[in-house]
C-alpha cells in the first residue's frame, strides 16, 4: 500500500499540527528530514529540514508495523500550529511521492489490517461526531470494541452448539434416529436472549446516538417558540401575539444534562384561518405523534387529548400572568419554572436511555435480526438443518462485525470522516 500522508489536528492556526505518515517506508521519510530516530514510540525533538532549509522544529515519532494505529509504519510529525509549515511540510512529502490522505484513508487502513472491526469503525465515527456526553460514552465503548467482544462471545456460544451438533451426527447409530442433545437448544436460547436484549435496546441506543426528539405543542399563542427562545438563549422562532404566527417546523439541538435533544417548535393547534396554515398544523400533528415526548404547553396547564401519549408532560405557560397551577408552570419572561421544565424533560428521556443497549445503528440491528430470525424455530430441528442454522447465524455475526460485506458500507460511513482520520 503507498505512503499517504495528512494533517491529523484540524487546519489552521493552533498551539500544535500533528502530520501522520502511514505505509512501508514511512520512517526513512522522516529520517531524510530529521535525522535517525532509533526507537520506536519514542519522541525526538528534531530540526525539520527541506534540504538546507530549515522547516520546523518539531517532535517526531515513529511507529512500527504491526503496533501503529493503522497497523502500517507510522510517523507523526508534531509540528507548530500554523497553516504555512503545515503546508511546507505537505510540498516536502509529495515531491517525495506521497500522497495527501482521504478521509478515513488511516481508519480504513487500520480496518484492513484487523487493527480495527466495523462496529469499532462505526464508534470511532460516532465518536468524532459526538457532541454531548451521552453520545460520547456510547461511542468510547462502541469504538474500544465493547460490541466486538458481546458478539465474540455470541459466537463461542455457537461454536459449542454447532460441536454438540456435529458429535450427535458423527457418533448417530445407523438405524437409530440421531438425537440432538438439548444442551444445543440451551446455548440457541441463551443467544437470542441476547439477541432479544440488544433489539430491544436498539431504539433508545439509537436515540442516544441522534438525539430524542421532543415536541411542544399546544393552542396559539401558548408561549411555544417563547419557551424554546429562552431555552436557546437567542431568537430561533419569531414571537409575536397574533395567533398562528409558527407554521414550519423549528428545530432546535440541545444538550440537556449530557443527552442530545432537539426540541421542536410547532404550529399552534386549533381549526386553521387558511391553507398555509392548516398545513402547518398538519405537520406539526405529525412530527408530534412521532416524537419521543410531547410537551403539552398552554395558559391553564391543559394537554391536547387528541395528540396524548402516556408519559407525555403538561406544563402551564405565562406563570407570570397567572396564579400558580398544580404541575408544571414556567415564565418564559421571567425564567420562573423553567429548570424544573427541563428537569422534567431530561427525567423522562434519561429512562428512555437507561434501556439503552450497545448497537444504535440500522446496519447492526439488521444484522441481529438476520441472526435472530435463523435461530427462531431451531427446537426439534433434525442435525442437518441445525448445523446450517447456526451457521447462518455465525455468518450475521461476520456481518456485524465487517468481516463479510463491509466494503460498501466503509465507502458510506467514511464519507463522513475528516482528512486526517
Ligand atoms: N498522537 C496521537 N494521539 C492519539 C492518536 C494518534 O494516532 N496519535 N489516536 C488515534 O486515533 C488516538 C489514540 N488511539 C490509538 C490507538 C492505537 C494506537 C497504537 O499504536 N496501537 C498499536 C499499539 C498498541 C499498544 O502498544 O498498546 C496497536 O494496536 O498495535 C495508537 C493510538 C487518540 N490520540
Ligand atoms: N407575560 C407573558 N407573556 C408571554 C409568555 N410567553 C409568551 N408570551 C406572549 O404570548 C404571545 C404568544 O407567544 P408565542 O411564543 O408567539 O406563542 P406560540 O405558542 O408560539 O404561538 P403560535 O405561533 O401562534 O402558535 C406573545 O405576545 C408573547 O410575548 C410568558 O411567559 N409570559
Amino acid at each position: 500500500m503507498d505512503l499517504i500522508y495528512a494533517e491529523a489536528t484540524p487546519s489552521g492556526r493552533g498551539g500544535v499540527s500533528v502530520v501522520r505518515i502511514s505505509g512501508e517506508g514511512a520512517k526513512s521519510v522522516a529520517e531524510r528530514m530529521a535525522g535517525p530516530l532509533p526507537k520506536a514510540r519514542h519522541a525526538y525533538l528534531r530540526e525539520i529540514l527541506d534540504g538546507d532549509d530549515l522547516l520546523d522544529r518539531a517532535l517526531v515519532m515513529w511507529f512500527e508495523a504491526g503496533r501503529s494505529f493503522t497497523g502500517e509504519e507510522v510517523v507523526e510529525i508534531h509540528l507548530h500550529g500554523a497553516p504555512v509549515i503545515v503546508r511546507r511540510l505537505g510540498q516536502v512529502l509529495r515531491a517525495q511521492g506521497l500522497r495527501m490522505a482521504e478521509a478515513g484513508e488511516f481508519t480504513r487502513r487500520a480496518f484492513l489490517h484487523g487493527k480495527m472491526d466495523l462496529s469499532e469503525v462505526e464508534g470511532l465515527g460516532d465518536l468524532l461526531a459526538a457532541e454531548t456526553e451521552s453520545q460520547r460514552l456510547a461511542a468510547l465503548r462502541m469504538s474500544h470494541g465493547e460490541l466486538a467482544r458481546k458478539a465474540d462471545g455470541w459466537r463461542s456460544l455457537l461454536i459449542r452448539a454447532s460441536a454438540l451438533v456435529e458429535s450427535s451426527v458423527d457418533f448417530a447409530d445407523e438405524d437409530v434416529p440421531e438425537k440432538v442433545p438439548d444442551e444445543v437448544f440451551g446455548l440457541l436460547d441463551e443467544f437470542k436472549a441476547e439477541l432479544d436484549f440488544q433489539i430491544g435496546g436498539y431504539a433508545a441506543a439509537e436515540r442516544v446516538r441522534n438525539g430524542f426528539e421532543v415536541a411542544i405543542i399546544g393552542p396559539p399563542n401558548a408561549g411555544k417558540s417563547s419557551l424554546i427562545n429562552r431555552i436557546a438563549r437567542r431568537e430561533v422562532a419569531l414571537v409575536s401575539d397574533i395567533a398562528g404566527t409558527t407554521r414550519d417546523i423549528i428545530e432546535l439541538r440541545l444538550d440537556l444534562r449530557g443527552l442530545a435533544v432537539t426540541l421542536l417548535d410547532t404550529a399552534g393547534l386549533r381549526d386553521a384561518r387558511d391553507e398555509l396554515e392548516s398545513r402547518g398544523i398538519d405537520r406539526a400533528r405529525h412530527r408530534a405523534e412521532a416524537a419521543d415526548l410531547r410537551l403539552h404547553l398552554s395558559p391553564h396547564g391543559k394537554a391536547d387529548s387528541s395528540l396524548w401519549q402516556d408519559g407525555d408532560l403538561v406544563v402551564a405557560s405565562k406563570a407570570d400572568l397567572h396564579p400558580h397551577v398544580d404541575g408544571l408552570s414556567v415564565s418564559s419572561v421571567t425564567g420562573t419554572g423553567l429548570d424544573q421544565v427541563l428537569d422534567g424533560i431530561f427525567d423522562i428521556l434519561s429512562q428512555k436511555a437507561a434501556g439503552a443497549a450497545l448497537i444504535s445503528r440500522e446496519r447492526q440491528l439488521n444484522a441481529l435480526l438476520a441472526a435472530r430470525a435463523v435461530i427462531e424455530d431451531v427446537h426439534g430441528l433434525e442435525a442437518e438443518l441445525l448445523a446450517e442454522a447456526i451457521r447462518q447465524a455465525a455468518a450475521s455475526l461476520d456481518h456485524l462485525l465487517g468481516r463479510i460485506g463491509a466494503e460498501d458500507y466503509l465507502e458510506v460511513i467514511f464519507t463522513s470522516f475528516c482528512i486526517g482520520k
